[in-house]
């Protein structure tokens, strides 16, 4: 049996918004090779969650901390696709450009982009089905198209840990075939974290699900039964 080690550890975590409570008390390990569900209300708090995790918002009270091989870093490499509804369409910006803006972080700030990174690019292009696209402006995309540019976006940097907000809500279901193959594929050597509203995508793709609604409970996929389907899904 491979040991997975932690790579996020997040403990007694209570977030608010101006004060108004959204997260009290969660405890949450991400482990290597995990791949998390995360289902929950409207409202629940599922995407204060993720911007916890990502760093884009301080907790109230709690520790998070990150992991590299059992030892304690200061951070992870974190692929992220954000909600359709956060993105500004439009943001003159092309496909090619926001793809290889997931490789911001590994530039040096005085240099151009490389050419192995301009092949990544390539290469990405490709794994997201956007050949033939590159140039045009995010704001003449439909919306799986600009999804999987996103996802283009987020997967380029080979990240640790790739978080998905609803991946699947404008995507259609030939390429929706394609994303779980690919999110498979990537499961093998990182984790995975997928918010989505649809219970069944997540009893079938991931191994733990968290339903977080103010609290969080979690539970292994293979021990979920319809009564904690029924407590738990806001249908
Ligand atoms: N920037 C913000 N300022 C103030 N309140 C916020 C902010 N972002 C979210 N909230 C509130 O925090 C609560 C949790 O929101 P969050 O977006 O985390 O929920 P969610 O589970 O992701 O919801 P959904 O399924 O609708 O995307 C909601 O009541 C929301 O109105």
């Amino acid at each position: 049996m491979t040991v997975s080690f932690p790579l996020i550890q997040l403990e007694h975590i209570c977030a608010a918004y101006d004060r108004k409570p959204v997260l009290e008390d969660i405890n949450l390990t991400v482990c290597e090779q995990d791949f998390i569900g995360i289902i929950g209300p409207n409202g629940g708090g599922k995407t204060t969650l993720v911007k916890l995790i990502l760093g884009l918002l301080h907790p109230l009270s709690g520790s998070i901390r990150f992991y590299q091989n059992g030892k304690e870093t200061s951070e992870l490499s974190m692929g992220y696709l954000p909600q359709y509804t956060s993105i500004d369409k439009k943001f003159p910006i092309s496909v090619y450009d926001v793809i290889l803006s997931g490789l911001n972080k590994q530039k040096s700030l005085f240099r151009s982009f490389t050419k192995a990174q301009h092949e990544k690019v390539r290469a990405m292009l490709s794994r997201v089905g956007l050949e033939g696209l590159e140039q045009r402006p995010i704001g003449q995309l439909s919306g799986g198209q600009l999804q999987r540019a996103l996802l283009g976006r987020a997967l380029v940097s080979n990240p640790q840990i790739l978080i998905l907000d609803e991946p699947n809500t404008y995507i259609d279901k030939r390429f929706e075939t394609h994303l779980y193959t690919l999110l498979e594929e990537i499961n093998r050597e990182h984790a995975i974290i997928l918010v989505s509203h649809d219970i069944n995508t997540v009893l079938q793709h991931a191994q733990n699900i968290a339903c977080v609604n103010y609290t969080l409970d979690y539970l292994p996929i293979k021990e979920v039964t319809g009564k904690w389907i029924e407590e738990h899904f806001d249908r």
